[in-house]
């Protein structure tokens, strides 16, 4: 684990991490892809992130997961990102957002997996948070589609999820579209996520606590930040 004395140090040491490995990306391939979270913990990180120096018209940005609202709802994780991230340097990056205006969430989910980056390849970076409840993306404990969301053998694609604790209906990146992201990062702060993060780590039912198929599952290690 990756601790740091603040979450301003967090999130100036993960903007850098994560600029480094888009940089990278860039330079190997000309383009790079970028998955992020939403809620309340990445505000920090996306606001250092906006104004790290790389070449942000060759990045695509997308959500790990996102409520089944339109942009300008305040629940939005699009509305966050466009509020924290998408602006300074970062401006020039093309978001591409999960949110689609369609009748149902499942064709939302249908459109949304055919134009989403990483749906044919992994993504060169992907950052998760984690909710007290355990769930990572909107990998719920008792959501609907929870096995289905967590079976590395089912296509990458973006599925719905409804759960007791969501809220609003959610569409999610399948695990299989987020366990082999170039660099995957888990993104926790305070006292009781790290308390959280050590009962997921003292046990192996990933329906009670899914950030387990990141910690135990993931192709690639995930590198947890932490801050008090
Ligand atoms: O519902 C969500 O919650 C988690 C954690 O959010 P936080 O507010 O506790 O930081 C987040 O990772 C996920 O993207 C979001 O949709």
């Amino acid at each position: 684990m990756k601790t740091f004395e603040s979450g301003a140090a967090l999130a100036a040491g993960l903007a850098d991490t994560v600029a480094s490995a888009l940089s990278a990306a860039i330079a190997r391939s000309g383009e790079a892809t970028l998955a992020v979270s939403g809620g309340s913990t990445p505000k920090a990180f996306f606001e250092a992130l906006s104004t790290g120096a790389l070449d942000w018209a060759k990045v695509k940005v997308t959500l790990v997961d996102e409520r089944f609202v339109p942009e300008d709802n305040p629940r939005s994780n699009h509305l966050l990102v466009k509020t924290h991230l998408l602006k300074n340097a970062a401006a020039a990056a093309q978001f591409v957002p999960l949110y689609r205006p369609e009748a149902t969430i499942e064709e939302a989910a249908k459109t949304a997996s055919g134009i989403v980056p990483g749906m044919s390849q992994p993504f060169d970076v992907a950052i998760l948070g984690m909710g007290t409840d355990g769930h990572t993306a909107s990998f719920f404990p008792g959501g609907d589609h929870l096995a289905a969301a967590l079976d590395l053998s089912l296509p990458r694609r973006v599925m719905t999820m409804e759960a007791p604790g969501a809220g609003e209906a959610r569409l999610t990146l399948s695990f299989s579209a987020l366990h082999d992201a170039g660099l995957l990062v888990v993104h926790i702060e305070g006292g009781e996520k790290k308390a959280v993060l050590d009962q997921a780590l003292a046990g192996d039912d990933e329906q009670d606590m899914p950030i387990r198929a990141v910690l135990e599952r993931a192709r690639t290690t995930p590198d947890i930040y932490w801050a008090p």
